[in-house]
């Protein structure tokens, strides 16, 4: 096995497969020894805080907007202006950094690529080198594969590249510094950094990120700083990062004004990171008696809560001069079924229709058989504007009450709940076997949709409104005695894998233990 030179404190217990080392080189290393020594304790209190503030949220107290950043709101300011290769987004295109699909990705007619290290990735070791070699190789554009007798290179004319590394609760446990494990986040956003961001700058675009799952404007600062010192390390004239921050948890919703400040000099937006916002509402007040959400189906981006929250993040990103870009429908293309087929493409067709006349200047596909579909929907409004970050909407007003309105409370459905079941074990089987994206009921489903899946199943167990609509209580033993008849049916699509037996015995534990997982690839990245 290669042998690796670490810099002094670090140890890498992962394999060193063919061609790691040209990722793990000293110099990059010790780039991320650096930053993970100079953050880390950040990282940590910052977690510890969100600790803190979840144990209130338990016990009654309601997120409003903050006080002390009142000046913040209410002040006259602007991001940095933003760099041309971003100006245009109205379709973004997503998937993990598996080969095949970067190259399809870049070469899918989409306006920019979000790369996924995060909610579509398991982050199984090999899955984080080897997105980096995919990556490297891309940006060079010597990317290339022989597949099934298909032959993959990139186009001439490529999407804009934007990476999401790993949120700030999630470590690399294949790396140590000083004894510890270090950031899961950082280790990807340094590697990516030191290996390409002057490569993209020599070609016209930058080094361009999503950040995940924040809760804070704090936390955002953290990041902000990170991208300080790396620009100082890596001799890049500060500003050159830039990065839209997915606003996809409740109190985060509370602070978008203040997490554009902190990162205004490196701001491209935001953006409605729809599914991990409604599990964080799941989460977040998964002890109050009168907080039920219905079926996962019905909570779409109508329910009064999702629509306050995508307009209020519109009318802040248009005031401040940046980029508001939409979610993702998880709906994707059915094969062998037109009828539905034509279903699932009306509703990505809705979905795309309500945010571009709403004002978003683009948004995520899953797919790249929706690019098409998706940009027409962006240019019917937009023309051949490249946004329309100009259109304020000043007529949006939305209070704290507006984003609390936690609304449809019903149907609760058996259909619904089995839904769930399946669906968390089907998603947690496959992560457990190193894929962070899968296809379940034509349905995109990754980390946060499963997220939904499993925190509804132990907050209906728990809730005196967890009531199916044929009157019965959702109980532990009718989720338990589900399970395997759940588990039956997935095996029975998927084929006898034992990652979905360890998923079922995982799902259980999780949907029916005291405490509420906080995370769930949190247990699960301890069997990885
Ligand atoms: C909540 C959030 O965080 S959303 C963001 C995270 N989620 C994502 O990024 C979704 C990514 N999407 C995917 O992983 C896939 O589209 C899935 C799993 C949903 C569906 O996968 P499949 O059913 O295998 O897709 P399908 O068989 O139709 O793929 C057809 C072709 O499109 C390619 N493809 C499908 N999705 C993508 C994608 N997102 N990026 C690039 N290529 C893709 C496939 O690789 C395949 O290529 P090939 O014809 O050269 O073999
Ligand atoms: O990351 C996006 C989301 O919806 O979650
Ligand atoms: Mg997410």
């Amino acid at each position: 096995m290669t042998q690796l030179t670490l810099p002094a404190g670090m140890e890498i217990n992962g394999a060193i497969e063919t061609g790691y080392a040209e990722i793990l080189t000293p110099d990059a290393l010790a780039l991320v020894a650096k930053l993970s020594r100079a953050f880390e304790v950040r990282r940590q209190e910052l977690l510890a805080v969100r600790v803190e503030r979840a144990k209130r949220l338990d016990a009654g107290e309601r997120p409003d907007f903050l006080p002390e950043t009142a000046h913040i709101r209410n002040g006259d300011w602007k991001i940095a202006p933003i760099p041309a290769a971003l100006e245009c987004r109205r379709v973004e295109i997503t998937g993990p950094v598996e080969r095949k699909m970067v190259i399809n990705a870049f070469n899918s007619g989409a306006d920019s690529y979000m790369t996924d290290f995060e909610d579509s990735n398991s982050p199984v070791w090999d899955n984080q080198i080897t997105g980096q070699i995919n990556l490297r190789d891309a940006i060079r554009k010597t990317i290339s594969l022989e597949q099934n007798g298909k032959s993959y290179k990139l186009n001439d004319k490529v999407a804009t590249l934007v990476v999401r590394p790993r949120g700030w609760h999630l470590d690399e446990k294949h790396v140590l510094v000083d004894g510890k494990r270090i950031s899961g986040g950082i280790f990807d956003f340094a590697l990516f950094m030191f290996h390409n961001a002057k490569e993209q700058l020599a070609r016209g675009a930058g080094p361009y990120f999503y950040l995940p799952k924040m809760e804070s404007h704090l936390e955002a600062r953290l990041w902000n700083d990170i991208f300080v010192m790396t620009q100082n390390e890596l001799g890049l004239p500060q500003g050159t990062i830039k990065a839209t921050v997915l606003i996809e948890t409740i109190l985060a919703a509370f602070e978008m004004d203040e997490i554009l400040y902190e990162l205004r000099e490196h701001s491209s937006g935001l953006n409605a990171g729809r599914w991990d916002y409604i599990f964080s509402c799941i989460k977040k007040f998964k002890l109050d008696k009168d907080f039920c959400l219905a079926d996962r189906a019905k909570v779409t981006m109508t329910a009064p809560f999702m629509r306050s929250y995508a307009l209020l993040l519109l009318k802040t990103c248009h005031k401040r001069n940046a980029p508001a870009i939409g979610g993702m429908a998880a709906l994707i293309p059915i094969k062998n079924d037109p009828a539905k087929n034509e279903i699932a493409m009306g509703g990505v067709r809705t979905d795309k229709a309500r945010d571009a006349t709403d004002g978003y200047d683009g948004g995520w596909v899953a797919h790249p058989g929706l690019v098409e579909l998706a940009m027409t929907e962006f240019t019917k409004v937009l023309g051949d504007k490249p946004n329309q970050i100009s259109k304020q909407r000043e007529d949006v007003n939305v209070s704290a009450a507006d984003l609390l309105d936690f609304k449809p409370e019903a149907p609760i459905t058996e259909a619904g709940l089995r839904y769930n079941i399946n669906v968390g074990i089907h998603y947690l089987g496959a992560w457990l076997a190193g894929n962070g994206c899968v296809p379940i009921h034509n349905l995109m489903e990754d980390a946060a949709t499963a997220e939904i899946s499993r925190a509804q199943v132990w907050q209906w167990i728990r809730s005196t409104k967890g009531v199916l609509e044929d009157g019965r209580k959702v109980t532990a033993e009718m989720v338990v005695a589900m399970i395997p008849e759940e588990l039956a049916k997935v095996k029975a699509l998927v084929g006898d894998g034992a990652t979905y037996d360890r998923a079922a015995r995982i799902f259980e534990e999780m949907s029916t233990s005291a405490s509420f997982a906080e995370f769930l690839t949190l247990p699960l990245y301890e069997e990885i």
